[in-house]
């Protein structure tokens, strides 16, 4: 088994990592080509995979191929390596906005499509990728791809639909919660509290929040309204929050990461 990527950088490093560290592949059935040398450098150091400035060599010697290159870069990459793809080939593609119709059509041949959007958190094990697969794709095939991904945390198959709501709902959310955090931590430095600390309660304050909603399956609501003492110090700030429209901010934020991602 050899899995391949073609871009080596915030993503593939992540997805990389998490593959490891959970044992899902070893670092010798990995490969990756970049354009840059220096990113080459750090990948190979990080994950000790192989590195290839050669996409056309990643894309022929893999069985699993991994399109991880920014969604502007998606053409000219196809364009480079459509003559080397094959048929028995499992191509995974991680860009917004790239959709099976449109990826077909630039492979200009069958091709097993399957579409995804991870998440950083790959990196730690605790991501969640949205999965969706073109109809070569076989059963058999999806499900093995889905074990692959596991080792960068939860998969979920969804419709292809579906994959621009969750680049807004897990493909960008890290970037949300980790203002969030930053914020939590902002406030709770503005009180005294040394910096690294903060990080440190904040972080593990989301952390531990989001297990207990994975966790016990009770709504989000009631386990707010669970921390809510009458008369006490969360509501005061449950207060402010709606004051200053942090549902609505979030909600509409995520309105304008789908509508960028169906345009991309
Ligand atoms: N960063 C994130 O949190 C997420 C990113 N994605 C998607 O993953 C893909 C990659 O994103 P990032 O890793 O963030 O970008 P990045 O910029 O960190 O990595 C892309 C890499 O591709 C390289 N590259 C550019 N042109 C190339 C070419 N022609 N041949 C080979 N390598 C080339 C760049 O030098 C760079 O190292 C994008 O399509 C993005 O939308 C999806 C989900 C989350
Ligand atoms: O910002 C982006 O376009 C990518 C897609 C999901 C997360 N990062």
């Amino acid at each position: 088994m050899k899995l391949g990527f073609i871009g080596c950088g915030n993503m593939a490093g992540a997805m990389i990592g998490g593959i490891l560290k959970n044992g899902i592949l070893p670092a010798e059935e990995m490969i990756g080509s970049n354009s840059k040398e220096s990113s080459l450098k750090r990948t190979a150091q990080e994950y000790g995979i192989q590195t290839t400035l050669d996409n056309r060599a990643v894309a022929g010697s893999s069985d699993i191929l991994v399109l991880s290159v920014k969604p502007q870069y998606y053409a000219e990459v196809i364009e480079e390596i459509r003559q080397d793809v094959r048929e028995d080939q499992l191509i995974v593609t991680i860009a917004p906005g790239k959709t099976i119709e449109w990826l077909t059509e630039r492979f200009a041949k069958p091709v097993k499509i399957i579409r995804c959007m991870p998440n950083t958190p790959a990196l730690v094990g605790e991501g969640i990728t949205g999965v969706c697969a073109g109809s070569l794709v076989s059963r058999e095939e999806l499900d093995y791809v889905c074990h692959i991904l596991s080792g960068c945390g939860r998969t979920e198959v969804v419709s292809e639909k579906l994959l621009d709501v969750v680049v807004s709902v897990s493909g960008s959310a890290p970037a949300y919660v980790f203002m969030f955090i930053e914020a939590m931590a902002d406030g709770a430095v503005a009180d005294g509290m040394p910096r690294a600390q903060a990080y440190k309660f904040a972080a593990q304050a989301v952390l531990g929040s989001a297990k207990m909603i994975l966790e016990t399956g009770k709504h989000p609501g009631e386990l707010k309204d669970m921390v809510c003492s009458p008369g006490g110090t969360t509501i005061e700030a449950v207060r402010v929050l709606e004051e200053k429209g942090l549902r609505s901010a979030v909600i509409e934020a995520m309105k304008a990461c789908v509508e960028k991602g169906r345009n991309m």
